[in-house]
């Protein structure tokens, strides 16, 4: 063994509990050469790490420490969350579904692109807070629930997107879905409610890998959700399926859920749709109080959380079977 072989298994040695296997180490001469894989950390993680680094591999005979950061990119699929008309709970069911997916054990970030009324901040619990930039992109904000999040709402003063066309609105999503990410692999976009231009501008531009239609049980049998999918159809992004919201009644002082709209019909519109059923959640006031004081549903353990982790399954199962 040469001693410059012998000062690299020295150096991988004191490296091995500080650098958790992120570390490939050279040495010539007395100069060690590393190359520090920093995929996911964020920018004060990685400094100290390095720091850490240099500090550690000054082992006796090496005079020079060189460090170079490299990151893997990380293949990262946008699920849009779309319907056809305000109000229905696109909102609740996008901020509850990235939650739950990242329950389920996916890197997940949340992208709020309703340009027209951004509420991810409030359901997410992060109102009032801006994110910054580093090098040019934003860092998404650190949520409660393990599910950073970026939303309209922070580059739009409220009620001025309001006359934006679709290249305007795909254009500042731009900063928030090429934004510092750090390891999310899973984008869930809170899309503007409606089918015009700027939601087709806004799929065309940013592709997602697949799409969510969020319907109440009475637009299921009318128009809307059929606009939906058409809009994504013309776009040619796969339908995961749709999330029938506000289904059933579940009355505050039993929790019996009762149906009167009648119940089944949004799975039998579903299949004349020709486009799976992702499931069913109650229209219950514990879902809409829990959202107004940004504690989502999908973060406990109760009986509306596991609707939702009901729904993430199924995206996730889907998410397993698309290559990337
Ligand atoms: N299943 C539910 N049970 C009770 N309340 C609900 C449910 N889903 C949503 N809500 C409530 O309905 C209101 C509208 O929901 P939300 O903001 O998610 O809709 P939206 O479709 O995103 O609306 P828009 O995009 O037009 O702003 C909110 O007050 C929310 O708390």
């Amino acid at each position: 063994m040469t001693d410059q072989t012998n000062d690299r298994a020295a150096i991988e040695a004191v490296l091995a509990p500080i650098a958790a296997g992120r570390a490939t180490v050279r040495v010539e001469g007395g100069r060690a050469s590393i190359i520090l894989d920093v995929t996911g950390l964020p920018d004060g993680a990685q400094n100290a790490l390095e720091t850490d680094i240099r500090a550690a591999a000054a082992i006796p005979g090496i005079d020079e420490v060189r460090v170079a950061r490299t990151a893997q990119r990380v293949n990262r699929r946008l699920i849009a969350v779309a319907s056809g008309k305000g109000g229905v709970g696109k909102s609740t069911v996008s901020a509850n579904l990235a939650i739950a997916l990242a329950r389920a054990g996916r890197k997940v970030g949340l992208v709020d692109a309703d340009i027209y009324g951004p509420s991810q901040p409030k359901l997410m619990g992060v109102e009032g807070r801006k994110p910054v930039a580093h090098d040019k992109k934003l860092v998404p904000l650190a949520t409660a629930y393990g599910v950073p999040m970026l939303s309209m709402g922070g580059l739009v003063e409220e009620g001025q997107a309001i006359a934006w066309r679709g290249p305007m609105a795909a254009g500042a999503l731009t900063q928030l879905v090429d934004a510092n990410w750090g390891a999310a692999d899973t984008l869930v976009l809170d899309l503007p409610p409606g089918t015009g231009d700027v939601q087709l501008t806004m799929i065309q531009k940013h592709r997602p890998a697949g799409a969510v239609i969020v319907s109440t049980p009475q637009d299921l049998a009318l128009i809307d959700a059929t606009r939906a999918i058409d809009l994504f159809a013309k776009a040619g992004i796969p339908v995961i399926g749709i999330v029938e919201n506000m289904a059933g009644y579940a009355c505050p002082h039993c929790g019996e859920v009762s149906d009167p709209f009648g119940k089944g019909g949004a799975e039998a519109a579903a299949e004349r749709l020709g486009v799976p059923f992702l499931g069913r959640i109650p229209l219950d006031i514990a879902i809409r109080t829990a959202s107004d004081v940004g504690s989502p549903p999908a973060a406990g353990n109760g009986v509306e959380g596991a609707a939702f982790a009901e729904v993430a399954g199924k995206v996730n199962a889907w998410l397993d079977t698309q290559k990337g």
